[in-house]
C-alpha cells in the first residue's frame, strides 16, 4: 500500500529537485519541490471512497485505477502475483520471491526498492510500474478476488497467497493505522476491533478475502502458505515455493534467500524497510513498518474478552470452509457442556 509514496518521493528527487505527482481521485496533484503537507489537499488524507462495497484510501487509489486493473490490465502467463490481505506478510513474500528470482543474490534487493520490484498494481502509481516492468513480472496485491484483474482467470499466471492469523493481522493493522497517514486514525482498540470484524477497514473483510481466494485451492496456478509456516520453517517454505514456481536453487542460493529474507536483514535494508518514505506519510518514529515480525503478538494486545469475541466471529464466518490453519488449534472451539449423565 505504500508504493506510490515512494514514487512521489523518487519523482521529486531526494532533495525535491524535480516535480512529482501525488495521485488523487479526480486528478494528479502536482508537487513541486520537496514534498510537504502543504502540497496535498488535507481532504485527501484519511478519506476513503467505496469501490464495489470495499473501502480504499483516496490518497493512494482511484476508482479509475481500480476499474482499469479489473477490466483492462493484461495479465501475462509468466506473471507471478504476491497476494495477501494487508498486514499478512506481503513485503516478506515479496522479498522471498525477489531473492528466489535472483538465485539468492541480494544485490537487487539492496538497490531496487521493493515497490518497484513487486508493485502493488491496484495503487495509482503501482499500476504504471506493473505495466512498465519487464517480464517476468512480480506483482503484489491486496485486492479481494472479485476485484482482481479479470484477465488473470484466463491466464497461466501464478498466484501465491499468504495468509496470517487474523488476530495478528488486526494487531499489526492497528499499529500501522497509527503511523500511515492515508489511513483513518484507528482510535481505541476496542472500537477498531469492531470495525475490523465487520470488514469496515480498507480492503474489506479479512474473512471474505480469505474465503474468496481460498476458492482457488486445487488450481495448479494457485499456491497458499501461512505467515506462521514461514516463521516456523523458512527454508522448507522456500523449497515449497520453489517447487510451485518450477525453480531449482542450489544450497548456496537457498542460504542467500533465507538469510536475506530474515526479519533482521529486511529491517536493515532501506529498500525493504520503507525508511525512504516521507515522514508526513509514514512516520516510523514510534512504531515501524517492520514492527515485531512475530506470530502470536495478539496475546500481548487483546484482552480475554476481545479474544473470545474474535473467536466467536471467526467461527461464524469461517464455518463450512474445510481447511485448517496453523492458528486454529490455538483457539479451539469450546467443548459443549457435558450432557447430564454423559461420560
Ligand atoms: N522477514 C519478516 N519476518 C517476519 N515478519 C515480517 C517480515 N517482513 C515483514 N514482516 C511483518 O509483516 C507485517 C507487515 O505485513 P505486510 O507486509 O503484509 O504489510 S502491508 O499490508 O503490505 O502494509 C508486519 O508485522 P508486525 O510486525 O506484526 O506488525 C511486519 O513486521
Amino acid at each position: 500500500m505504500l508504493p506510490w509514496v515512494i514514487h512521489a518521493l523518487r519523482s521529486s528527487g531526494p532533495c525535491g529537485a524535480e516535480a512529482g505527482y501525488l495521485p488523487g481521485n479526480q486528478e494528479l496533484l502536482p508537487v513541486s519541490g520537496a514534498l510537504s503537507l502543504a502540497s496535498v489537499h488535507p481532504r485527501m488524507f484519511k478519506e476513503y471512497f467505496q469501490y464495489k462495497g470495499i473501502s480504499f484510501p483516496r490518497l493512494i487509489y482511484s476508482e479509475q485505477g481500480l476499474r482499469e486493473v479489473e477490466n483492462e490490465f493484461q495479465v501475462r502467463d509468466d506473471d507471478v502475483f504476491n497476494v495477501t490481505y494487508q498486514k499478512s506478510g506481503t513485503v516478506w513474500m515479496l522479498e522471498i520471491l525477489s531473492l528466489i528470482h535472483s538465485n539468492g543474490d541480494p544485490s537487487r534487493c539492496r538497490t531496487v526498492p521493493n515497490w518497484d520490484r513487486g508493485p502493488w498494481y491496484e495503487t495509482v502509481l503501482g499500476l504504471q510500474t506493473a505495466r512498465s516492468n519487464q517480464p517476468p513480472r512480480l506483482i503484489s496485491s491486496h485486492l479481494p478476488i472479485q476485484l482482481f484483474a479479470k484477465s488473470f482467470f484466463q491466464s497461466k499466471a501464478k498466484v501465491l497467497y499468504t495468509v496470517r492469523n487474523p488476530k495478528d493481522v488486526f494487531v499489526s493493522l492497528y499499529h500501522f493505522a497509527q503511523i500511515f497517514r492515508p489511513y483513518k486514525e484507528p482510535g481505541q482498540l476496542d472500537q477498531f476491533l469492531e470495525q475490523f470484524l465487520e470488514g469496515d477497514v480498507p480492503f474489506g473483510s479479512w474473512f471474505d478475502h480469505v474465503k474468496g481466494w481460498m476458492g482457488l485451492r486445487g488450481h495448479e496456478n494457485f499456491f497458499w502458505i501461512s505467515y506462521e509456516e514461514l516463521q516456523q520453517d523458512l527454508r522448507g517454505s522456500v523449497e515449497r515455493i520453489c517447487r510451485f514456481l518450477g525453480k531449482q536453487l542450489d544450497a548456496q542460493a537457498m542460504d542467500g534467500v533465507v538469510e536475506n529474507a530474515s526479519f533482521q536483514a529486511m529491517k536493515q535494508n532501506k529498500m525493504s524497510n520503507f525508511s525512504l518514505a516521507p515522514r508526513f506519510l509514514l512516520d516510523q518514529t514510534h512504531s515501524s513498518f517492520l514492527r515485531k515480525g512475530i506470530a502470536g503478538d495478539w496475546k500481548n494486545q487483546l484482552t480475554t474478552a476481545q479474544s473470545e469475541n474474535f473467536d466467536r466471529v471467526y467461527r461464524e464466518q469461517m464455518q463450512g470452509l474445510e481447511l485448517s490453519f496453523p492458528w486454529d488449534e490455538l483457539s479451539p472451539q469450546p467443548s459443549p457442556p457435558p450432557t447430564p449423565g454423559g461420560s
